[in-house]
């Protein structure tokens, strides 16, 4: 049920805060965020209703935070947010510098805004004295998928449950469209609030390393964090690998969590876990770790997807399935049901909502999603190096079939994964036809090039049977990889799963690779799944 459809940024925030704030007086809250009164208006004491860093989506009655961003000041728009009906202001030293002498609003300065901005929010919206029970994932695949289950066990479970993440936010199933994985700690707080007043008992939510980086999920403690893994992606923002993991460990410190359950597949997994700063379950897939509190064992094929059993080393079973393809789904859905048990549920009351409701099984809108099954035409949303990799590893051809991928790399991202990903295609698929994803800013054409360079040196040098094309617009894309498909082939169309446009020189431009899909495979006399 999609409860929200706004048309703007600002009309979306309205449903990022509690529907009515007691109010806060502005010394009161500059007292307890160690902000200090300046300018002109030192008298002043409006009442503080809400809290936005972003001017152009101000409400009456806000305090503005202006931040000191990476490519501008908040402060330098200060008259925006007074004509949205900001009432305060908070910012740094260097903002006071954008100020003009005539502005209408109280002003007050702390060292760090962006620092500053959760503890501010938690106060305006109260959220240190009534919020959902959180369930934060991080990693860097598989947040949304396992948020997705944690919800559906719940749910099973009987709760009134949240969800916060990439592709939507949901209070007792009412959507609230998403514009970032996490949300800016200033909407987290509001639309947490907004939640406990619905009385949602608990919240499954992404924890992206941007947040961490970003301080938008200070001032919050995760009931259960859980780590899914760690592979090469965002290094334009975290520099080397080792940072990126130092960020997402960030997450599993006791200021942060309660308890948390760490996948030990990867080698981060494994440091995370020898460091356990907070109370932590370990999981495993892999033979190779049986020290491991948790692993999966008695695997078989289930549908497109698997059954397993989950054990503890003392000796504790669950049977669980899902029936979303991959072993990657088995590890999250794994995830789930462990964290659920770490938030305190009895083991028994989790197998009869897992034998009852099926919630492992849960569709998520553009992961592994089949748009069609002769030839396999799925659509996911893998955009790095080992989700592609995994993606293509689960999709299966039939006999003598080939694996078509159709993909790009994003704009403006890390562009060292670029020929990583043509590598990973040419070696994974058998016909690679690059195209674009979002471009952003960047000129599409190279970025294409990039990524075909790693597919060709891959055919230069391991796979000669491999084929490469380069194809623009992704529309033409796909209606070639399904022009070129038997019955027995099996297609991927990765990268940009439940997104319906492209971001184009800052112009979004609609398409939906499910659609196109299904387009290609009817044109080409397919059939389609409804
Ligand atoms: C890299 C990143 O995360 N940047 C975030 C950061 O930007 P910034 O520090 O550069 O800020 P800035 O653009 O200089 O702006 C500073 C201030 O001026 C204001 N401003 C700025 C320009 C203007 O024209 N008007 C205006 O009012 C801004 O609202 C802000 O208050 O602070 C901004 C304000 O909150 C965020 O909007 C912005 O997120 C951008 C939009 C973004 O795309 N972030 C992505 C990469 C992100 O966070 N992704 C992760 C998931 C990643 C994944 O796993 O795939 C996420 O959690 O969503
Ligand atoms: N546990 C996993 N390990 C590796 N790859 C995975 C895993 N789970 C999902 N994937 C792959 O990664 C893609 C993204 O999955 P999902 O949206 O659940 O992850 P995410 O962490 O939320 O990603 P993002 O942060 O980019 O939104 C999927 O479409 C699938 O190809």
């Amino acid at each position: 049920m999609v409860a929200q459809n706004p048309d703007t940024p600002r009309e979306l925030e309205r449903y990022l805060r509690p529907e009515n704030t007691a109010g806060l007086g502005f010394d009161q809250l500059c007292g307890t965020a160690g902000a200090v009164r300046t300018g002109a208006l030192l008298n002043a004491a409006p009442q503080i209703l809400g809290v936005s860093l972003n001017p152009q989506i101000v409400q009456p009655g806000d305090v503005f935070l202006g931040i000191s961003g990476a490519k501008r000041h908040g402060a330098e728009f200060v008259e925006t947010a007074v004509a949205n009906g900001a009432v305060a202001m908070i910012t740094d030293t260097a903002g006071l510098e954008f100020l003009g002498d005539g502005l209408s609003i109280p002003v007050a300065v702390v060292a760090d805004v962006r620092k500053s901005a959760a503890a501010i929010a938690q106060n305006v919206y109260g959220t240190d004295q009534r919020s959902p029970k959180l369930f934060g994932v991080t990693g860097t695949n598989g947040k949304t998928t396992t948020t997705y289950m944690i919800r559906a066990i719940l749910d099973a479970l009987g709760e009134e449950t949240g969800l916060i993440g990439t592709i939507e936010m949901s209070a007792r199933g009412q959507i609230i469209p998403s514009v970032l994985t996490t949300p800016e700690s200033t909407q987290l707080h509001g639309v947490l609030a907004r939640m406990a007043q619905q009385d949602v008992s608990s919240v499954a939510m992404e924890v992206s390393s941007h947040s961490l980086s970003y301080g938008r999920v200070d001032s919050l403690r995760f009931a259960v964090s859980g780590y899914t893994n760690l592979t090469q992606d965002h290094l334009d923002l975290h520099g080397t690998m080792d940072e990126y993991f130092e960020t997402k460990a960030q997450l599993f410190t006791a200021e942060r969590s309660e308890r948390a359950v760490v996948m030990v597949d990867d080698q981060y997994g494994q440091r995370l876990a020898e460091r356990a700063l907070v109370p932590t379950e370990t999981l495993s897939l892999d033979e190779a770790h049986p020290s491991a509190y948790w692993r999966v064992t008695e695997l078989a094929h289930s549908g497109l997807g698997h059954s397993f059993t989950l054990r503890h080393r003392d000796g504790r079973e669950l049977r669980a399935r899902t029936l979303l393809p991959g072993m990657f789904n088995v590890a999250n859905g794994a995830l789930a049901a462990v964290m659920v048990l770490a938030s305190g549920v009895e083991l028994d009351t989790l197998q009869r909502a897992l034998n009852a409701g099926d919630p492992l099984s849960v569709a998520v809108p553009g992961r592994m999603q089949v748009v069609g099954e002769s030839p396999v035409a799925v659509v996911d949303f893998a955009h790095n190096s080992d989700a592609l990799a995994k993606a293509l590893d689960s999709i299966r051809p039939g006999e003598q079939g080939r694996r078509i991928v159709v993909f790009g790399a994003t704009g403006e991202r890390d562009k060292t994964k670029r020929p990583d990903m043509g590598a990973v295609a040419a070696r994974h698929a058998d016909i690679v036809i690059v195209t674009d994803d979002d471009p952003h800013g960047e000129d599409p054409a190279p970025i294409r090039e990039q990524v075909a360079s790693g597919a060709q040196q891959v055919l230069d040098t391991e796979r000669p049977g491999v084929q490469v094309h380069n194809i623009a617009p992704r529309a033409k894309a796909v209606e070639f990889a399904v022009s070129l498909a038997h019955a027995n082939d099996a297609i991927l169309v990765a990268g940009r799963g439940h997104e319906v446009s492209q971001d184009v020189a800052g112009i979004d431009v609609e398409l939906d690779d499910r659609v196109e899909l299904a387009k290609a495979l009817n044109l080409h006399g397919f059939v389609t799944n409804s």
